[in-house]
């Protein structure tokens, strides 16, 4: 595989010092994106590879390399043409692609809902699930007059950041067991003038230490939480993507899936104010487990309200009211 893509990469370096592709330019200056792709033989390679939808990774990856709105670029790629230093990034971008890279790690940014949130390798990549949750939280506050919201585990900050960007009356407060999520959805707050409104704590939220020393006794109206939620036997079953790439501490949730979910929901008994809400997101067989669960051992103090589906009508948001 790598000496094959060292000779495509020869032969496109080759072809660019002998051909002018009629741009006018001198001779190895420009090639076509078209034929960058066609020599390299990119779409084959990543199909080889297992990537699904080849035509949109190459567009977003040739997007990237062009510095161009992915809607501003023809699927034609009609009149693109790479420098040298384009066609190396564009090559070694795709190299990437085809050892299972995210997109938004090559990338290095990746637009949620109205937002763009930079990325960054250790850090968990936001999900489209995830805006369909967070259109149902949004929904659910806009006429709310003020709302104190805490997030539990909020990686780049997307779930959070984006409810600040859409409800100006929404102040938040994250948690966030990782330091280089912690300090990149920093960094995105202010990238988005948005950190006047949030604040993010290094913390690891654990049994009778929930929250860091500074937050112990305040109260929200709202939390928020897309938890680690896979089982532990499901992860042979996950793509390269996400078990090669993704951080585990961000996807594990133990036997049965629950195990940070349920340290959530002793937390909300603590730090919700009465009538405040705690939305999930978790997998598709939790919704009915959670319901059980508040049932049997929060009555009184918690109470189910709702599940909702996804997309691909699979139930996996749920909705949760202190009593
Ligand atoms: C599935 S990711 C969700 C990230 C982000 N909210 C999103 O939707 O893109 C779960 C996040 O929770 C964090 N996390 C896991 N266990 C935690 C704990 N006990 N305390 C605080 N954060 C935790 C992980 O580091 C990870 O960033």
């Amino acid at each position: 595989m790598l000496r094959q893509l060292t000779r495509s990469k020869g032969l496109t370096s080759r072809l660019l010092r002998q051909v002018n592709y009629g741009t006018g330019a001198p001779a190895g200056t420009h090639i076509p994106v078209t034929k960058a792709l066609e020599i390299g033989q990119w779409e084959e390679k990543l199909k080889a590879a297992g990537v699904e939808d080849t035509k949109f990774n190459v567009k977003c990856i040739v997007s990237h390399v062009l510095k161009q709105k992915f809607s501003a670029v023809p699927d034609s790629y009609d009149q693109l043409q790479l420098n040298p230093g384009q066609l190396a990034d564009l090559e070694r971008f795709l190299e990437a692609r085809c050892a299972r890279m995210p997109l938004q790690h090559i990338i290095g940014e990746w637009d949620f809902m109205d937002i763009t949130l930079k990325t960054s390798p250790s850090v968990f990549i936001p999900r489209p699930e995830t805006e369909e949750f967070m259109r149902l939280v949004i929904d659910d506050h806009k006429n709310a007059k003020h709302v104190d919201l805490l997030e539990v585990g909020c990686g780049s900050g997307a779930m959070s950041l984006s409810m600040l960007h859409s409800l100006p009356q929404v102040v938040a407060t994250a948690i966030e067991r990782s330091k280089a999520a912690t300090v990149l959805a920093a960094e995105n707050a202010k990238m988005l003038g948005l950190l006047n409104r949030f604040e993010v704590h290094n913390h690891t939220m654990e049994e009778d230490k929930y929250l860091p020393e500074v937050l112990k006794d305040k109260k929200y109206d709202l939390i928020i939480s897309n938890p680690p939620y896979v089982k532990t036997e499901e992860f042979q079953f996950l793509h390269p993507e996400v078990v090669v790439y993704e951080n585990l501490n961000a996807l594990d949730g133990g036997s049965d899936g629950l195990r940070v979910a349920r340290l959530v929901f002793d937390l909300a008994c603590r730090h919700l104010r009465p009538g405040g809400k705690l939305w999930l997101e978790l997998g598709n067989d939790h919704p009915p487990m959670v319901k059980t669960i508040m049932n049997l051992k929060y009555e009184g103090r918690l109470k189910f309200i709702a599940g909702y589906s996804d997309q691909y009508k699979r139930e996996r948001f749920v909705q949760i009211e202190k009593v």
